[in-house]
């Protein structure tokens, strides 16, 4: 079998006495697409966190593309192809739409200014905010900024995407525009794993599940086998098996 794309082993993190995430592995194999439900305050950024280098891991590993990636900063990550939204968007409020892509190619993908342009215009496209280019991103409505967090980690060309909770707040319409432009970033050979609530949105997309519980993995598997099992309806879904 061949070395998944990602692979988190044992991985636990403590903040003081909270340990917020418990010896957590999983992995995820190139081209796939992965959910990740749970709780508010499961793990589940903390876990992003570790995968992009944002934190470290007090104990276990991460490994990407069969290297082991924990001691690397979330600058060599990037390069590597790890890109990653975060759930409360932070753009560089004081530079346009563009600017904040332009910024996210040269430094996160390593490209020229010539080759940043061309491949910002086509992610302005890809993300629906082509007409928003020359708007300062600390204008923007949520919705827009939403979609620029979508866009920044484009800008990385990543061959990782790490989506956290982009479908919060979106109209059904909305939603359904997302997930197609989802659809349309795996098709170009970008593996997935997506932090969602928005479950509609959320199983539209991914091949897989997981579920988190007070940092560690509750369950895992196919998407209908998942939502179905009693742990997930008893402890994410608060309804009594
Ligand atoms: N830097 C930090 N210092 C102290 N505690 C932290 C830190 N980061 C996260 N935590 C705590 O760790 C727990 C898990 O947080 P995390 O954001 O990973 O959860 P989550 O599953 O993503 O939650 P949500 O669905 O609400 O976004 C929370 O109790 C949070 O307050």
């Amino acid at each position: 079998m061949s070395e998944p794309l990602l692979r988190l082993h044992q991985a636990s993190k403590r903040y003081g006495a909270l340990k917020v995430t418990d010896e957590l592995s999983f992995s995820l194999a190139e081209g796939e697409a992965l959910g990740v439900l749970g709780p508010n305050g499961a793990g589940k950024s903390t876990m992003f966190n570790l995968i992009t280098g944002d934190v470290r891991p007090d104990v276990g590993q991460v490994f990407y593309a069969g290297e082991d990636i924990t001691p690397l900063p979330p600058s060599a990550r990037c390069h590597k192809g790890i890109g990653r939204s975060y759930q409360v968007p932070h753009p560089l409020a004081g530079m346009t739409v563009f600017e904040n892509l332009v910024v996210g190619a040269m430094y996160g993908a390593l490209l020229d200014e010539e080759e940043a342009y061309e491949h910002c215009v086509g992610v302005l496209d890809r993300t629906g905010l082509s007409h928003r280019a020359n708007q300062l991103a600390g204008t923007l409505t949520l919705l827009d900024r939403k979609r620029l967090e979508l866009a920044r980690a484009l800008a990385t060309k990543p061959k990782l995407l790490l989506l956290d909770e982009i479908a919060g707040g979106l109209t059904d319409q909305e939603a359904k525009a997302l997930v197609c432009t989802i659809d349309a970033i795996r098709a170009d050979g970008v593996s997935i794993v997506w932090i969602e609530h928005v479950v509609n949105a959320l199983l539209a997309v991914v091949d897989r599940l997981i579920v988190i519980n007070f940092g560690a993995l509750l369950t895992e598997g196919d998407p209908e086998t998942v939502m179905a099992s009693r742990e997930v309806r008893e402890v994410y879904m608060g309804i009594e098996a």
